[in-house]
């Protein structure tokens, strides 16, 4: 399966182009869509899950439209957003079973045993007649991408989904994102670096509504390489080195400023290289289009 955007264009009434002629493809696997906030990744997200329209371009998953046809999508569709409600008041159990009637699982027993499984697949299961309103973020998320996986979907949509997670909870459920099967499309979108190196077996980088690169993550490194170099400045002359050197990030060290360069070659003997990461192919291309990131 193959999902293929063409052109994707969207500007908001209020002017701002949160696509600008985005062209991708997608394969089957993880897809890491990375950018930083205001990226234009949720407006993406909405748009591939039939939430809102397009100005123009075209999506197609195979041979089906998926502009055009929008129920045929929601059929095989699995989508957890950004942000959704959950009704505190009633339990995991309850209110999963009712989605699952929501999908179409009209069986009372297809039904029961469907979110039996899928309550065992997220963990939630022991807590299952817990109101919703009593779970941590890490446990809604979790019930967010149980109620994502009814009905076995072909394309499963997960935006920003760990945001906010400890480090445990964001593990726990980078291993249940990982589970999904290898004939599904799952695109996660995320400002988090990390969790597309984890997870991706192919990515994009968007900014400003732009794909700025795409790729598998290893061959997007590899064409780094040798192209990093690291330096540990004054704080008092981290902005001569801003204006002087192609400077992609700075981290703060001990009391003073480390910051990576991207050249071809080393600055000077005072530069030592470092193995470029994922990070630093991020903060290299989204360089261009906004100022220095300071970790
Ligand atoms: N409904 C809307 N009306 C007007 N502008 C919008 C709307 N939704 C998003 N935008 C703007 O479009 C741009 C892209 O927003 P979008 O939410 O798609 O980015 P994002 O990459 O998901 O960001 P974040 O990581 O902060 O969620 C931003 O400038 C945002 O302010």
């Amino acid at each position: 399966m193959q999902l293929v955007i063409n052109n994707l264009s969207k500007t908001y009434p209020n002017g701002v182009h949160a696509l600008k002629e985005v062209n991708l493809t997608i394969p089957n696997g993880m897809f890491g869509l990375l950018g930083p906030n205001g990226a234009g990744k949720s407006s993406l997200m909405r748009t591939l899950a039939t939430l809102q329209e397009a100005d123009s371009g075209s999506v197609f998953l195979d041979e089906m439209n998926v502009l055009e046809d929008k129920e045929g999508v929601r059929k095989i569709l699995g989508y957890l957003p950004q942000e959704f409600g959950l009704y505190p008041k009633v339990s995991a159990e309850t209110l999963l079973t009712h989605i699952a009637y929501l999908k179409g699982i009209t069986s009372h027993r297809e039904r029961e045993e469907t979110v039996k499984a899928l309550l065992h697949k997220v963990n939630l299961y022991d807590v299952r007649k817990k109101n919703l309103g009593t779970f941590s973020g890490g446990m809604k998320q979790r019930f967010g991408i149980a109620q994502a996986l009814i009905g076995n979907p072909k394309l499963i949509i997960v935006d920003e989904p760990t945001a906010g997670l400890d480090p445990t909870e964001r593990n726990r459920f980078h291993n249940l994102l990982s589970e999904i099967g290898e004939n599904t499309i799952v695109i996660l979108s995320t400002h988090i670096v990390e969790d597309v190196s984890h997870l991706c077996n192919n990515m994009a980088i968007i900014c400003k509504g732009e794909v700025l690169i795409t790729g598998h993550p290893t061959q997007i490194i590899d064409a780094m390489q040798g192209k990093i170099w690291k330096k540990t400045v004054e704080k008092e002359e981290l902005q001569h080195y801003i204006q002087e050197q192609k400077v992609i990030s700075t981290t703060l060290f001990a009391g003073k400023s480390v910051i990576h360069v991207y050249l071809d070659e080393q600055p000077d003997a005072s530069f030592i290289p470092v193995e470029a990461d994922l990070e630093d192919v991020y903060f290299t291309v989204i360089s261009d289009k906004t100022s220095v990131i300071t970790l």
